[in-house]
Formats: C-alpha cells, structure tokens, sequence
C-alpha cells in the first residue's frame, strides 16, 4: 500500500537520478520526436540508474491508478485500444507508408489501403493519442519516435504484429477456453483453438502457414535479443567444470550451444531439435567453422526417447514454458532410458518470485506472460515449487537440486539430477 505522497516523491528522486545520468553522458532526452542521429540507447545503464529508472515506471504505474481511483483505473481501457490501433497500423502497414521525414494526408492513407478515410482518421488518431504517430498540422500524419521505431525495427514489429493480430484476440476467448475445456493441459483445448476454430495446437498450425511462422519466429528473435536473455549469462554464471558431454534439447539453431563452446572449450555438444529446424541450420551454415569440431546438429524429436545416453548434462532453454505439466512430464519420462547415475537435467526458464514479493507493475508482467502461456498452448509459468514439483511428478528418480538466478538475468537456472 502506498501513499501518493511518497509515491509522487519517489518518483522525482528516482527520475532525476535517471535524467542527471542522461545529462551527464550526454545522451537524448526521452521524447516523443524522431531522432534520426539517435546515440547508442540507455539500456546498458550502470545498475543503480536502472533500478532509479524502473522504480520510477513501477511507481507512476501506481501512483496513476490511485490518482485515478478504484472505478476510474478499471474503466480505463487504454491498453486494449493501443493494442487495437496497432493492429490497424500493422495490418496495413501505415508505419512503412509514412516515409521518414515526411507526412501524408489520412485521404492519402487511406486512399493506398483502400479503406474509408473516416475510419482511417478515427484509428490513427487512437494511436496518436498513443504517441504512435502525430497529427502536425490538421488532416496530416507524420512520424513520432514509437511509429518510426515500429518502421526502422523488423523484429519490434513483427513482436508487436504477433501480439495484436495473434495473441490479442485470444485474451477475449481464455474464459470460454477454461469453461469448455476446465483443468485441460491440452494444446489444442485452448483459448487459441477456439478463436482459430482448430482441433490443431498453434505450433501445428505455424508449422502449415508460412507467413504466421516468420512473424512467429520474428518475433520471438525480438523477445530474445532483450536484455537478461544473453548467451554470456548462462556460460559465465554455471561452473561447467565438471561437464564434459551436453546435450541442448530443442535448442534451435545452437545459439546458446555455440556461445557455450566458445566460452568452455572442453564442451562435446549436441544441439537437438525437430528435422526442419535442423536441416534449416545446417543451410544456413551453422555450426560455424570455429567451433564444428565441438557442436554438432542432431534431428531429435523430445516426444520420443532420448537417443544420446549417459551424457553428463541434458539442457532445455524455454522449452518447458510451451509445454503443460502432463507434456512437461512427458519430455523428462523421455529422458529417463538414457540417463546414468548423476546425469545433471539443466532448466534455463522463467521461475516466478513468490505472489505479492514483486511491484503491482512487474506482477501484471508476470500475470500477462503466464496467461500468454496458457492461451496458447495450456502451458504455464512455474514458481520454484512447481518446478520441485513437476521433476517429482515426472519420476521419484529425478532429484531435485536447486534454483538460481543469475544476475540480470530474465531466465532462472533450474537443476535436477538422475539419482536412481
Ligand atoms: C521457444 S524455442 C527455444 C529454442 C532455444 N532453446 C532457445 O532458447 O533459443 C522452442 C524450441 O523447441 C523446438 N521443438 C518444438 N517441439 C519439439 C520437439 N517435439 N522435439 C524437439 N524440439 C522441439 C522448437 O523447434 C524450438 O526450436
């Protein structure tokens, strides 16, 4: 519970903290104006600018809902329609047809899109009620910094596509997924199969549209470039000392497993994942030379038992936060025939603090990944006690080791050990 007081004091402390660092190394004021000569941006902030900097977000996000009191913060749908006029602007692609530097008339938008020019006015202008976009004089559309990063970053967009022509429309269907299909960990019972009116899992359902997958994969590539997700904080923050075979299971195109190998030389790895993905690597050239003499690519799918046996360690990067426990389970029983007393089972995925240890701002993050999840394909985001759980529902002969976090890191390292 917080005081608006404190709050609105906070907030001025921690925002000149943040600002004098801004000033100090003489980097761009937050604004809404484009910039073209942008200097490198803020995220490698010394650490106590960053804390300065996200207390001050956590704190107006609070001190705005109290302000704006109990009926005013419920009736504010500002988010949903955001996401509504993005997914106008994506649809059509406005943020690419507004040329940088320069402006055109909503007739003229809407003239290019084929669409009605009252209703183009009416959408764009929810958005620049956003800052996604401006009116500069009447009539007219230009760029503002947020529409022209949606047209300068493929990946940002591709994100923000995702979100509001995939995800967005599911929010609207979880309650009737979770009355018509209750306690399912179905991949098919979902939110996302009802709107998509499919008996096929939204990974099947990528796999035949070609166009849903590369905003898909797109997508996920912004998602993991953000800070917290780097290869160096997994081959720094674990001693691998004592490994010697490593096995990446559903690891894609060995992003993680080449950085491992050039960190820890003495590492023999294997990168697993379904057969395209890994014909797609192979044709892409990976492994790269430098480090083709230690990671090699395997077709492997996880629903099937585990080919390689008595590795020293097994390791899934966010592979079990798209799966349900019941599938969890089932990718660990496919473990089992091939593992041998000590065989290390290393998790690299979320594992959310306790409920009411983070700020209201950073649970309603935690609350929308973990419904995202569950949208999707039933999966779940786990707390350390699910984690515990799911390795003892999985097989008494896994035995639980640890949880760490390492630091600044988004993902948590969840450790288990054959012990038969
Ligand atoms: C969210 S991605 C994570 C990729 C990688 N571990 C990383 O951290 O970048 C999930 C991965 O699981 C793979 N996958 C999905 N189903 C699979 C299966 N049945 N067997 C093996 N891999 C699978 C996907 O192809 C994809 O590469």
């Amino acid at each position: 519970m917080s005081d608006i007081g404190e709050l609105a004091a906070r907030i001025e402390a921690n925002t000149r903290i943040f600002q004098d660092y801004l000033k100090k190394h003489d980097l761009p004021m937050p604004s809404h104006e484009v910039k073209f000569d942008q200097k490198p941006s803020t995220e490698q902030l010394p650490d106590d600018v960053a804390v300065a900097q996200t207390t001050a977000i956590e704190d107006s996000y609070e001190l705005r809902n109290l302000l704006m009191g109990p009926a005013g913060s419920m009736l504010d749908a500002s988010s949903e329609l955001k996401a509504l006029s993005l997914q106008f602007i994506l649809r059509f692609k406005i943020h690419k047809l507004v040329k940088p530097g320069e402006t055109m008339t909503f007739e003229e938008i809407a003239l290019k899109c084929n669409l009605d020019a009252l209703d183009t006015r009416r959408l764009l202008r929810m958005g620049m009620a956003e800052h996604i976009f401006q009116e500069p004089q009447p009539g007219v559309v230009a760029h503002t910094a947020a529409s022209q990063a949606l047209a300068d970053d493929v990946l940002l967009a591709s994100w923000l596509d995702m979100v509001v022509q995939e995800l967005w429309p599911c929010y609207s269907k979880l309650v009737d997924s979770i009355t018509k299909y209750p306690g399912s960990e179905e991949a098919n019972q979902t939110a996302y199969s009802l709107v998509h009116n499919t008996t096929l899992t939204a990974f099947q359902l990528w796999e035949q549209d070609p166009v849903r997958a590369a905003r898909m994969g797109d997508g996920m590539s912004y998602w993991k470039k953000s800070p917290g997700f780097e290869p160096e904080i997994l081959t720094t923050a674990y001693d691998f000392s004592n490994i010697t075979t490593f096995i990446d299971v559903g690891g894609s195109h060995g992003f993680i497993s080449i950085a491992l190998a050039r960190q820890h030389p003495h590492l023999k790895i294997t990168v697993q994942d379904l057969p395209a993905t890994i014909k797609s690597a192979k044709a892409q050239g990976f492994p790269p030379e430098d480090v083709r003499d230690r990671v090699s690519f395997m077709a492997h799918d996880f629903w099937s038992t585990q080919p390689i046996e008595g590795a020293d360690m097994y390791y899934f990067r966010l592979v079990f936060h798209d799966w349900s426990d019941e599938y969890c389970c089932r990718i660990l029983r496919q473990l089992a025939p091939a593992l041998i007393p000590g065989s290390r089972i290393l998790i690299n995925d979320a594992c959310v603090p306790p409920w009411g240890l983070s700020s209201p701002y950073q649970a309603r993050r935690l609350q929308a990944v973990d419904l995202t999840v569950k949208c999707f394909s039933n999966a779940r985001e786990r707390a350390e006690e699910d984690w515990r759980a799911l390795f003892r529902k999985a097989d008494t002969r896994f035995k639980f080791l640890a949880v760490t976090m390492p630091t600044k890191s988004a993902l948590a390292l969840i450790e288990a050990e054959w012990s038969p």
